[in-house]
């Protein structure tokens, strides 16, 4: 579902006179159905610049990057969105939300974009919002006064309202409480239980070691290392 050969990246930082920064080679890994594979690697490795190429948000230098048989690396931007809709979700640390959207409609609009009737989307998004410990009485206000902990639980239950064939998640478990870490670790094991293939980043070890099968240390894909 996830298959990323090859892969390399620059940054070229433009306001410091050109200087080309290396920061991935020869990177690779291969995630299958109903797994979840965890990134691991010292701080400023590269684990988020990887997510971020997987997501198609960072162009990558040179490789392949095939998310369920869809070439990523250089495919126009339109093929991006079309599988960012369909088949590519994405749990980032926080949410970014249109100001006013009620909380209900943030979450259900992945289903909604889908095509999902209204209620059947809303049905779906209240689900996740009362398995997450959202309170009902916010469900109709924005999420953007909410706190860090709530906004990403909203953040989540949105990741989460399509059963996306491949899911990436940053950090998803990064501001929870005990009881709202759980809860994020079974959907999580359902995902992978409906197939899944998952890459994720956690620095919670507990979290990282209750649902991955299998970690990646992005270390060994550093510029210029030999192994
Ligand atoms: N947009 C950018 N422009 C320039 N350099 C960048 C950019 N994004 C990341 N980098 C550099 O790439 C390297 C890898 O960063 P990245 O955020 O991927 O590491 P990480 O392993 O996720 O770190 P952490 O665990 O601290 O979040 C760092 O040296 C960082 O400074």
């Amino acid at each position: 579902m996830i298959d990323v050969h090859n892969l390399s990246k620059s940054f070229t930082l433009h306001n410091q006179g050109g200087a080309v920064i290396p920061v991935m080679a020869s990177a690779a890994l291969h995630v299958g159905p109903g797994e979840c594979v965890g990134l691991i690697g010292q701080s400023g490795s590269g684990k988020s610049t990887l997510m971020r190429m997987i997501h198609g948000n960072y162009l990558p230098g040179a490789g392949s990057i095939r998310i369920a048989g869809v070439q990523l690396a250089g495919a126009q931007p339109r093929a991006v969105m079309a599988l960012r809709r369909n088949t590519l979700g994405y749990v980032s640390q926080f949410l970014r939300v249109l100001p006013r959207v009620p909380t209900v409609d943030v979450v259900a609009e992945p289903l909604r974009i889908l095509g999902v009737p209204r209620d059947v989307a809303q049905a779906r998004a209240e689900c996740l919002l009362w398995r997450l410990n959202i309170p009902r009485r916010l469900w109709s206000l924005s999420p953007t006064t909410f706190s860090g902990g709530e906004q990403q639980r909203v953040n989540i239950a949105r990741g989460f309202v399509h059963p996306f064939p491949v899911l990436l998640l940053d950090e998803p478990t990064a501001s929870l409480d005990a009881r709202n870490r759980d809860v994020v670790l079974t959907l999580i094991a359902e995902a992978k239980a409906r197939g899944a293939a998952i890459l994720g980043i956690f620095h919670d070890e507990a979290a990282r070691d209750a649902v991955c099968d299998r970690l990646v240390d992005v270390t060994g894909f550093t510029p210029g290392r030999t192994s």
